[in-house]
């Protein structure tokens, strides 16, 4: 990567004699979105806090925008906006006024604030509810207005822990659009932790999976599950209208098909499983059979298929 916006080499953090993040190394380039994905206790927020200056590696380095974390947090601060998993604002002002209230805390000149204030609240699409209490405020509503927290003071780069906590699945797929749009409007950097894999694989360019303190697997999704299924077979399953039953000749017909490795026939599916992608011609074959096909289905994996195989393995390596 040329020049990253977030680089982390050899991130080293232990807590008495417990290694909570051990030799982190990460690259994380300009306008990306990249999600921190582990388990509760992987380590996730002690790493977001040594990439701003609020935890002192062990060991190894965390650079942000150019700037050595540890050595200068408060310039690094300038350059970030931090939302931790759960965003406090003054509860009996309202959410305009809180917004004003942080622009003045972050030096922002007086007559800007109220311009700038409200023009946040219309990016994050809380316009019409500025006026409202912050108290009165739903916990979707509060990691908005965190996200407009963090814009007002026009960082370069987001961190989001655990953004979408607590906050309900129509909210949380409107939360993950607006990160995107954001991030892609504004050229903005993200990082965001995370332990739930398909919010993740809504947003994010790319991820890494963080274990015990490790980074165990980072890439997008289809080169995750490239490396880890690349070998698996291709499974494809055809539902028809007619029962297959007994109809010998459809199965004898796939399994002279190049790439076919095996053939299962029910009375109204057929399960084929494939080395290569041949769903096309599995189809028109079908097709030419007569069958009436009503709905073919291709697995694909993602990265709940991508956590469980990493779990499972390593489940192995332990048992
Ligand atoms: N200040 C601290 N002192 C001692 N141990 C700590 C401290 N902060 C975190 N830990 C320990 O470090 C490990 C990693 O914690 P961390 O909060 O970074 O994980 P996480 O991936 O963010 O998990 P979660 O999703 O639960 O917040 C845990 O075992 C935790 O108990």
């Amino acid at each position: 990567m040329e020049h990253p916006v977030i680089e982390l080499e050899g991130l080293t953090k232990y807590y008495g004699r417990q290694k909570v993040v051990d030799g982190l190394t990460l690259s994380i380039g300009r306008g990306e979105i990249f999600g921190l994905i582990g388990p509760n206790g992987a380590g996730k927020t002690t790493t977001i806090l040594m990439m701003l200056g609020l935890s002192e590696p062990s060991a190894g380095k965390a650079t942000v925008c150019g700037i050595d974390a540890t050595r200068n947090p408060v310039a690094v601060k300038r350059k970030v906006g931090y939302m931790p998993d759960s965003v406090g604002f003054y509860d009996n002002l309202t959410a305009l006024e809180n917004l004003q209230l942080i622009g003045r805390l972050n030096g922002i000149a007086e007559q800007e604030i109220i311009g700038r204030a409200q023009q946040t609240m219309e990016l994050v699409g809380l316009a019409d509810v500025m006026h409202k209490k912050t108290g009165a405020y739903s916990r979707g509503m509060k990691q908005r207005l965190g996200l407009a927290d963090i814009l007002v003071r026009g960082p370069e780069v987001m961190i989001l822990d655990e953004p979408t906590l607590g906050i309900d699945p129509g909210g949380i797929q409107e939360f993950l659009d607006l990160v995107r749009r954001l991030s892609r409007q504004q050229g903005l950097t993200v990082l965001l932790s995370s332990h739930h894999l398909h919010h993740m694989q809504q947003v994010c360019d790319r991820v890494g999976i963080f274990v015990e303190g490790k980074l165990r697997m980072e890439g997008d999704i289809a080169s995750i599950s490239g490396k880890l299924f690349g070998q698996e077979p291709c499974l494809v399953t055809v539902t028809s209208r007619e029962s297959l039953t007994g109809q010998t000749s459809v199965e004898a017909a796939l399994r002279d098909l190049e790439g076919i490795q095996d053939v299962t026939v029910e009375e109204h599916s057929i399960g084929i499983s494939c080395s290569t992608e041949i769903t096309p011609e599995i189809v028109q074959l079908l097709v030419g059979l007569g069958i009436g096909i009503t709905g073919v289905q291709r697995k694909s994996y993602g990265l709940d298929d991508i956590y469980a195989r990493f779990f499972d393995n390593q489940s192995n390596k332990h048992s």
